[in-house]
């Protein structure tokens, strides 16, 4: 039985290491079935909705903390009613397992 994504840790991630491919990719996006994939998978995105723009700021902030507490950060971009947020593992200019298991993280915030 393998861990879930929620349950795991971001390793630190030095580079030199090879970003997922589409079908790697496809595979944990089934976890994190929310978030969207682009078109060469190399950025997995959501975008939340909220009812003001205070709730949409507080989110913004539990994902930034988060985010400093697993040490991979996303790009995080909020307003009036949404936040939206935006991950790929810079060193490596795609995806790694670290982006979805912060998405997956971000994800149980909600809960
Ligand atoms: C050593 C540490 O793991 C790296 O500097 C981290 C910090 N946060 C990061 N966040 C993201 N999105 N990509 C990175 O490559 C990255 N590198």
């Amino acid at each position: 039985m393998s861990t879930a994504l929620s349950e795991k840790t971001c390793s630190a991630c030095r580079g030199g290491v090879p970003s997922l491919d589409t079908d790697e990719a496809g595979k944990l996006l089934a976890e994190v079935p929310e978030w969207q994939l682009n078109d060469d998978a190399t950025l997995l995105s959501r975008e939340f909705r909220f009812d003001n723009f205070r709730q949409a700021m507080t989110f913004a902030g539990q994902v930034g903390e988060l985010a400093e507490e697993q040490g991979h950060h996303p790009v995080i971009t909020f307003g009036w009613g949404f936040c939206r947020i935006e991950t790929q593992t810079r060193k490596i200019h795609g995806l790694h397992e670290n982006d979805f298991i912060l998405a997956a993280k971000i994800d149980e915030l909600l809960n």
